[in-house]
C-alpha cells in the first residue's frame, strides 16, 4: 500500500499544472485591478494641497488675463493715434501696455515657481515611495528586473513625470485657458470672425488628436529602449572585472552597440513623427492667419472695422498659434509621461509574493535554532521546472550541515528557502519550532544570518557597512568583533577609524567583514555560503578560524566548495538535481566507501 504522504504527494504533482493555471488567472486579474489603483496612487502623489492649489489658480489666471489686454492696449493705441490724439495721451496708452506686457511675465514667472515646486514636492514623495516599495519586493522580483530598470523607474521615469506636470501647468492648462479667452474677444469684437476663429481652432485641434495618435508609440518605443539600453549598461558596469577578466569586452560592446542602435531607430521614428506634426502645424498656421487678416481686411474696407480692431484681431490669431504649438510640443512629453506613470503604476502595483503572517509569531530570541525542512518543493516561476523536489532535512539546535552537490544542483536555492527570501511551492521550512511563513520577519532577519560568497559592500563608514545602516552599536563591540575576526589591524590603519569611508577592500578583508557583520547579529541560525575565491594563505586561515567561530554554538548550513571544509560539520546532505540524494552523519558517510561522499572525498583526494 502506498503511504498516505506519498499518495498525497503524487495527487498534488497531477494536480499542479491546474492549480497552477489557476493561480495564474487570479493573479493576472488581481494584478490588473492593482495597476488601476497603482495608477490612481501616482497621481494622488502629485495632487496640491489646498493653499498651493489656491496660489497657482490665481497666478496661472494672471498669466492667462493679462496677454488677453495688451492687444485691446495695442488697437486702442492705433485707433486713437489715427484719431489725432495727443503724444502724452499716447504715451500713457503705451505705458499702459509696457505694465501690461511687464506684469504678464512677473505672473509667468510665479507660475513656473509654483508649478515647478508642487511637482518636485509630487514627485520627490513618489520617488521616496518607489524606491521603499522597490526595495520591499521580494528576490523573485529582483531577479527579474535589473538594477539599471529600476533607477530608470525611480529616477527617469518620475523625472519625466515632474517635467511634465510643470510643463502641463505652464502650457497646457495655461495654453486652453488663453485659446478660450481670444475666442470670447474676438467673439465679443466680431461674432464672424469669431466663428471663422472656431471653426480653425476646431480643426487644427481635431487634427493634433489624430496626430498624436501616430505619435504615441513611438514616443512610447524610443523610451523602452533607452530602458533597455540602461539596463545594459548598468548590467556590464556591474561586472567590469569578469568581463575584462574572460575577454568578453567585445561581445559587452557589441550588446551596447545593438541597444544604442535600437534605441537610436526609435528615437529618430519618434523625432521624424514629431517634426512632421510641427510643419504640418506651421502650414496649417500660416493659412489661419492669412484667412483671417484677409476677412479683416474684406470687414475694414466694408466700413465695419476700424484700423486699431483689424490689428487687434490680427494679434489675437497670432496668440492662437503660440498655445497650440506647445500643446503639440507637450504630446510627446504627455506620451513620456503617460508611458512614465503606467509603468511606476506597474511597478507600485506589483505585491511581494512572501506574504506577511497574519499572526506574526517571534523566533526564540536566544540560543541556537532547530531547522526542519518538510518535503520542500520549489520552482522560481509558475512556469519553470522544480528546482528542488521532496527535500527533507533536520537539525537540532547546534548541529551543522554540510550542503554538497555539483553546480546547479539546489544547494543555494535550499539555502535561500532556509533564509526565506523565496517560499517553498511544496511543504514548508520550520525554524525553532515555527513554519517560517508564520513568523515574524523582522526576527527572522534577526536570527537567521547568511554569509553570502558575494559580499555587497556600500560607499559608506565601516561603521555602517557592519552595521548596514542600522542603530548604532558599541564603538567597543565593533573593535572587538572585527578584531576577533582578524581584522584589528586592518582597522588601527584607517586613517578614521570606524568611521572610515570604505574604499577599495580586498576579496578577503571582505569575507572577513561579512563574518564581522554576522558576529553582530548574533544568529542562531547560520546560511555559509563558502567563498571558491582564491584566498592567500593567511587570510584564508582567518576567514577559517572566523568559520570555525561562527559554527560554534549555533545551528548552520554550510555551502561548501572545498571539501575538506566539510570536516567541521556533523551531517552531509549531497544533492544532486534538486533531490537529496544521500543523508546522514558525516563520519557514518565517510566511513562507507558506497557512499557518493565517500567517492566524492576519495575522487577530490581528501582524506576520509
Ligand atoms: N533566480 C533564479 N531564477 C530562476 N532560476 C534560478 C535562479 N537561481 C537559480 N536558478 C536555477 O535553479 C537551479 C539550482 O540553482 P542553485 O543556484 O540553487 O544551484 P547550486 O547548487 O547552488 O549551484 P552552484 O554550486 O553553482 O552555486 C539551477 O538550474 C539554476 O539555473
Amino acid at each position: 500500500m502506498t503511504p498516505p504522504t506519498t499518495a498525497r504527494r503524487t495527487v498534488l504533482r497531477h494536480l499542479r499544472p491546474a492549480l497552477r493555471s489557476v493561480r495564474r488567472s487570479e493573479s493576472a486579474a488581481a494584478r490588473s485591478a492593482g495597476r488601476t489603483t497603482a495608477r490612481r496612487t501616482v497621481l494622488r502623489h502629485l495632487r496640491p494641497g489646498p493653499r498651493s492649489a489656491g496660489a497657482l489658480a490665481a497666478a496661472t489666471a494672471a498669466m492667462t488675463a493679462l496677454p488677453l489686454v495688451a492687444p485691446l492696449i495695442t488697437g486702442r493705441f492705433v485707433d486713437e493715434a489715427i484719431g489725432g490724439a495727443s503724444t502724452r495721451h499716447l504715451t500713457l496708452i503705451a505705458l499702459g501696455y509696457l505694465a501690461v506686457a511687464v506684469s504678464a511675465q512677473a505672473a509667468r514667472v510665479v507660475t513656473a515657481w509654483l508649478a515647478s515646486r508642487l511637482a518636485w514636492d509630487g514627485t520627490n514623495r513618489l520617488r521616496e515611495r518607489l524606491a521603499e516599495h522597490a526595495l520591499g519586493l521580494d528576490m523573485a522580483y529582483h531577479g527579474r528586473h535589473t538594477p539599471g530598470e529600476m533607477i530608470e523607474r525611480v529616477d527617469g521615469d518620475v523625472v519625466a513625470l515632474a517635467d511634465f506636470v510643470v510643463a502641463f501647468l505652464l502650457d497646457v492648462v495655461a495654453g486652453i485657458l488663453l485659446l478660450v479667452g481670444v475666442l470670447v474677444v474676438v467673439f465679443t469684437v466680431d461674432p464672424r470672425l469669431g466663428g471663422v476663429l472656431l471653426a480653425y481652432c476646431v480643426l487644427i485641434g481635431f487634427g493634433m488628436a489624430r496626430a498624436q495618435r501616430l505619435a504615441v508609440p513611438s514616443a512610447a518605443r524610443s523610451r523602452a529602449e533607452h530602458a533597455a539600453l540602461i539596463g545594459t549598461l548598468e548590467e556590464r558596469l556591474a561586472g567590469a572585472e569578469d568581463i575584462r577578466a574572460n575577454g568578453a569586452g567585445r561581445h559587452a560592446v557589441n550588446r551596447f552597440h545593438q541597444a544604442a542602435a535600437a534605441w537610436y531607430h526609435a528615437d529618430l521614428r519618434a523625432g521624424k513623427i514629431g517634426s512632421g506634426l510641427l510643419a504640418c502645424t506651421t502650414v496649417a498656421f500660416a493659412t489661419g492667419t492669412a484667412i483671417v487678416l484677409g476677412l479683416a481686411a474684406w470687414t475694414q474696407a466694408s466700413g465695419t472695422l476700424t484700423v486699431g480692431t483689424a490689428v487687434l484681431l490680427y494679434q489675437y490669431t497670432l496668440m492662437v498659434r503660440a498655445p497650440f504649438e506647445r500643446l503639440i510640443d507637450q504630446l510627446r512629453q504627455y506620451q513620456t509621461a503617460l508611458a512614465g506613470v503606467a509603468r511606476i503604476g506597474d511597478l507600485l502595483a506589483e505585491r511581494r509574493t512572501l506574504p506577511a503572517p497574519a499572526f506574526p509569531r517571534p523566533l526564540p530570541a536566544t540560543g541556537p535554532l532547530s531547522l526542519h525542512l518538510d518535503g520542500v518543493g520549489f520552482a522560481y516561476a509558475d512556469d519553470d521546472e522544480q528546482v528542488l523536489s521532496g527535500i527533507t532535512l533536520k537539525l537540532a539546535p547546534g548541529e551543522t550541515l554540510g550542503l554538497v552537490g555539483r553546480t546547479g544542483s539546489g544547494k543555494t536555492t535550499i539555502a535561500r528557502m532556509v533564509l526565506r527570501l523565496y517560499d517553498p511551492t511544496e511543504g514548508g521550512v520550520r525554524v525553532g519550532g515555527l513554519d517560517l511563513r508564520d513568523a515574524d520577519p523582522a526576527s527572522v532577519r534577526r536570527r537567521i544570518c547568511a554569509v553570502t560568497q558575494d559580499v555587497q559592500l556600500f560607499a559608506a563608514s565601516v561603521r555602517d557597512n557592519l552595521t548596514l545602516f542600522g542603530p548604532p552599536a558599541d564603538d567597543r563591540r565593533l573593535r572587538d568583533i572585527l578584531t576577533g575576526v582578524g581584522l584589528g589591524g586592518w582597522l588601527a590603519g584607517l586613517p578614521d577609524g570606524l568611521d572610515t569611508e570604505l574604499g577599495g577592500v580586498s576579496a578577503g578583508e571582505a569575507q572577513l567583514l561579512a563574518f564581522a557583520r554576522a558576529f553582530l547579529t548574533d544568529p542562531g541560525l547560520v546560511v555559509l555560503d563558502e567563498a571558491s575565491s582564491r584566498l592567500d594563505p593567511a587570510t584564508e586561515r582567518r576567514v577559517e578560524r572566523s568559520v570555525d567561530r561562527l559554527l560554534t554554538g549555533r545551528t548552520a548550513v554550510l555551502i561548501a566548495h572545498r571539501l575538506s571544509s566539510l570536516s567541521r560539520v556533523d551531517t552531509i546532505a549531497v544533492v544532486d538535481h534538486g533531490r537529496v540524494v544521500e543523508y546522514g552523519r558525516r563520519e557514518d558517510l565517510a566511513a562507507d566507501p558506497g557512499s557518493r561522499f565517500a567517492r566524492m572525498l576519495d575522487m577530490a583526494g581528501v582524506r576520509r
